[in-house]
């Protein structure tokens, strides 16, 4: 078997022109969408996302207001550029990029933002309503990545009703609320969500339908750990060598390429679910405008 290509590229540019038109019409009716984001410190990868999302917003005619923060800014500073964006009345969604400098309180930060500004779904008040099951006109903005790895697996036709998904890894922004995301009604899924500390990890993954690692190790997920037709999306992007005879380094996935001969379906790194993380915080932007237009 060779596994079929979840193609994050071409499902992120189908959305696209969907945003595009209704950026359009926002505009008609004298709304003007506009992300903000607080970048603080110099990480290169989280610059380039940064860049990234900025890009994004002209390709579909959403306004970009940026702040940057040297690495040495203190818990105030942060504090200070969050609420500035707050009060921005140009940005109608915001995010802070993380990780954030050591010594900068992570949590702290996130429940500083406005939730009815919150592009990313990490307010407090906004994953309570993923808990909550909210959902319809008053739904929250939902995390980027599990919106997209949900939305990239619909557009394949990979049935997640009654689907057993492992998922590996518990952060904040990719784990834990996919779990949350993925057993919500109507979408249905069981999920076991891995972590460091599960035992025989290679069995749990064994057991699944779907899988999905979000960890950071290089090849963490090998072929013989994976139910022949499963979908395995990547979502951990390392940083390796540079590629001989160039200055590009080589991304690697949590997820070993040997999995394709066993797979049913897989997302490459790069170009599977980091796309998706992008156009879904373009559609939270989206989204929030058109419910700040409802009576
Ligand atoms: N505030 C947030 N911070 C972070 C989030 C997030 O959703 N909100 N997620 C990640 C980083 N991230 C977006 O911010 C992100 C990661 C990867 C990609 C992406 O398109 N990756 C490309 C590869 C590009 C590369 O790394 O050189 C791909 O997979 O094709 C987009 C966004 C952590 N921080």
């Amino acid at each position: 078997m060779t596994a079929r290509v979840l193609d994050g590229v071409a499902t992120a540019a189908a959305v696209k022109d969907e945003l595009r038109a209704r950026v359009a019409a926002l505009r008609e009716r004298g709304a003007a969408p506009g992300l903000g984001t607080l970048l603080v410190g110099d990480d290169p990868a989280s610059a380039s996302y940064v860049r990234g999302k900025h890009r994004d917003c002209a390709e579909v005619g959403i306004a970009s207001i940026e702040a940057t923060l040297p690495a040495d800014a203190s818990q105030a500073d942060v504090a200070a550029a969050i609420a500035a964006l707050n009060a921005d009345p140009r940005v109608t969604g915001f995010l802070v990029q993380l990780p954030l400098p050591p010594g900068i309180d992570e949590r702290a930060c996130l429940e500083l933002v406005d939730p009815a500004k919150d592009a990313d779904g990490l307010h407090p008040t906004n994953l309570g309503r993923l808990v909550l099951g909210v959902d319809g006109p008053i739904a929250s903005p939902l995390p980027c990545t599990p919106a997209g790895i949900v939305e990239l697996l619909a557009r394949h036709g990979v049935p997640l009703e009654g689907a057993h998904v492992a998922v590996i890894g518990r952060g904040l922004t990719v784990g834990r609320p996919l779990g949350l995301l993925l057993t919500r009604r109507g979408i249905d899924a069981t999920v076991t969500l891995c972590h460091s500390r599960t035992p025989d990890l290679a069995a749990r993954v064994r057991e699944a339908d779907v899988v999905v690692a979000a960890v950071g190790r290089p090849g963490l997920v090998r072929a013989d750990w994976v139910r022949p037709g499963a979908a395995v999306l990547d979502v951990g992007i390392t940083r390796g060598p540079s590629v001989p005879g160039s200055s590009k380094v080589r991304l690697l996935g949590d997820v070993d390429p040997a999995v394709d001969a066993v797979a049913g379906w897989r997302s490459p790194v790069p170009g599977g679910v980091g796309p998706m993380t992008r156009v879904m915080l373009l559609a939270n932007v989206v989204a929030m405008a058109e419910a700040a237009l409802r009576p």
